[in-house]
């Protein structure tokens, strides 16, 4: 049973016993003979996986349902939320792994058996899963979506990739491999653009050495935090303990937040601390006056929507909030239901907003489409999904709902131009063409309002113009916020 357990031998050893030998044949044949029972949290990640793949769905929507409908308890809950994340935040590292172990590119392998083998590798490579039950259940898995011979090879590669640990793998993963961004990529399973575009965001902020960190942070899971929406629920109120930055978060203890009955009655939302930081750098930037109007231009799905509307309600002032898709509006009407007076949601094109409400807001949140490349630890999948060909469009959207959102301004009106990702493009680029086009707006000392907004818990703001959060170092998303004034 030796062979089962991963080793620190530097991955030679199945080499040395050659991947298809008679050994790994005979238990193959005896894995088809008796199948192992799929444990039903291995079969719910198994079936988010392929659902990822098949229909783009997205993990993080599909899960809880899928744990749900088995039944899961909250331990193999746990587990398959581990296993789903796991495989599919580092598959591009287990493809290498595999192609190794199966003498063959993965293209050549059947998409739902890549699938089996992906979460077999995750479980004997990054989990205390016990190496025979990742394999004999991976084995029935692939006998599942395959035949007998699928069954076998599953067997043989896995039996292979149980003979190193992940360690051993990467050197011989990484082998010949010259170029340092390609070393991280592979290490810490990220798409070699996304690499180049987060060193290209770190250097910008003068802290390149700190893209392993980053990157890392990418592939562990975020802590919940919940917002106590201002007015309607004091955070001491809740479970957990009070978020380090927000003054309305609390992180939230163990268990699905969205059972808490103040999350199912809208007074508490889910948000990412960062998210939440932008809200309040727009609506604690200066004392709100009784009677302003404020815009949420791109408000879906409503998280920030509902902390503004809170923020707003309380100082007197109204929000309006606008969304393209009419779904995701519905969303954003959902979101505000808790609120006494909920705000009115428009399901509009926010490029046609200036047109249409000139110089009729105070303060607009425009929380751009964008990459969502500071998000990628909360969608597993998403970093395999986006293209760099998808910057160009994304850009030019940036300009022009930022241009949408400027003439809407009433001179004296404050913007927050907000990206959940740190590409220079979107972030540092947009904002620089805006100021460019626009000498009427003055850029405010972002930071300088977070650090009062925070109680100066802000450690690694940048002195004046914008602030970019980091995963690593502020435990938030990579939320990007830049504060403008229109002057005139
Ligand atoms: C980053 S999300 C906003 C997230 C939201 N502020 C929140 O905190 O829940 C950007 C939103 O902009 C919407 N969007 C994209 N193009 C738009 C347009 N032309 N006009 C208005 N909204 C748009 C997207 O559908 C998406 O819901």
């Amino acid at each position: 049973m030796n062979e089962q357990r991963p080793r620190r031998d530097g991955g030679k050893r199945y080499r040395e016993q050659g991947d298809y030998g008679d050994r790994n044949r005979a238990r193959s044949s005896q894995a088809v003979r008796r199948p192992a029972r799929v444990q039903p949290a291995r079969r719910v990640a198994y079936g988010v996986i392929a659902a990822v793949r098949e229909d783009e769905a997205f993990a993080n929507l599909l899960l809880p349902q899928r744990i749900d409908r088995a039944g899961l308890d909250a331990k193999d809950a746990a587990l398959a939320t581990e296993l789903t994340y796991g495989t599919l935040r580092r598959h591009g590292f287990y493809d290498r792994v595999i192609e190794l172990a199966a003498h063959r590119p993965v293209g050549e392998i059947d998409a739902p058996l890549l699938d089996v083998l992906r979460l077999g590798a995750h479980q004997l490579l990054a989990t205390r899963v016990a190496p025979h039950a990742a394999v004999d259940e991976s084995v029935s898995l692939a006998r599942e979506v395959g035949s007998r011979s699928t069954a076998g090879f599953a067997n043989a590669v896995l039996r292979t990739i149980g003979r190193a640990d992940a360690e051993a793998w990467l050197v011989e993963v990484l082998a010949g491999v010259r170029d340092e961004d390609e070393r991280l990529a592979i290490e810490h399973s990220h798409p070699l653009w996304i690499v180049r575009a987060l060193r290209r965001a770190l250097a910008a902020a003068e802290r390149e050495a700190e893209l392993p960190e980053l990157l890392a942070a990418d592939n562990a899971a975020p802590r919940v935090s919940l917002t106590a929406l201002p007015g309607l629920l004091e955070r001491a109120e809740l479970p957990g303990t009070p978020t380090p930055l927000s003054p309305v978060g609390v992180r939230a203890e163990g268990g699905d937040p969205a059972r808490l009955p103040q999350v199912r009655d809208g007074r508490v939302r889910v948000q990412d601390e960062g998210s939440q930081l932008a809200a309040l750098a727009l609506s604690r930037a200066r004392p709100v006056e009784p009677g302003e109007r404020w815009l949420d231009l791109c408000a879906g799905p409503g998280g920030k929507a509902a902390l503004l509307a809170a923020e707003a309600a309380v100082g007197g002032a109204a929000l309006l909030a606008n969304e393209v898709v009419p779904a995701r509006a519905e969303l954003v009407r959902r979101a505000l239901v808790a609120l006494p007076d909920p705000p009115e949601v428009l399901a509009g094109d926010g490029r046609d907003f200036g047109e249409s409400h000139p110089q009729e807001f105070d303060r607009i949140m425009l929380d751009a489409p964008c990459t969502g490349l500071g998000a990628l630890r909360r969608r597993p999948e998403a970093r395999w999904r986006k293209q760099p060909g998808d910057l160009p469009g994304l850009t030019g959207l940036q300009d022009q709902l930022a241009e949408s959102a400027v003439r809407a301004l009433k001179p004296g009106g404050l913007l927050a131009y907000v990206t959940c990702s740190p590409h220079v493009a979107e972030t540092r680029g947009v904002l620089r063409g805006l100021l460019k086009r626009h000498p009427e707006l003055e850029q405010l000392d972002t930071a300088a309002v977070l650090n009062q907004v925070t109680g100066g818990s802000l450690e690694t703001a940048e002195e004046g113009g914008a602030v970019q959060l980091w995963p690593h170092s502020d435990g938030t998303d990579a939320m990007f916020i830049a504060l403008l004034r229109r002057t005139a």
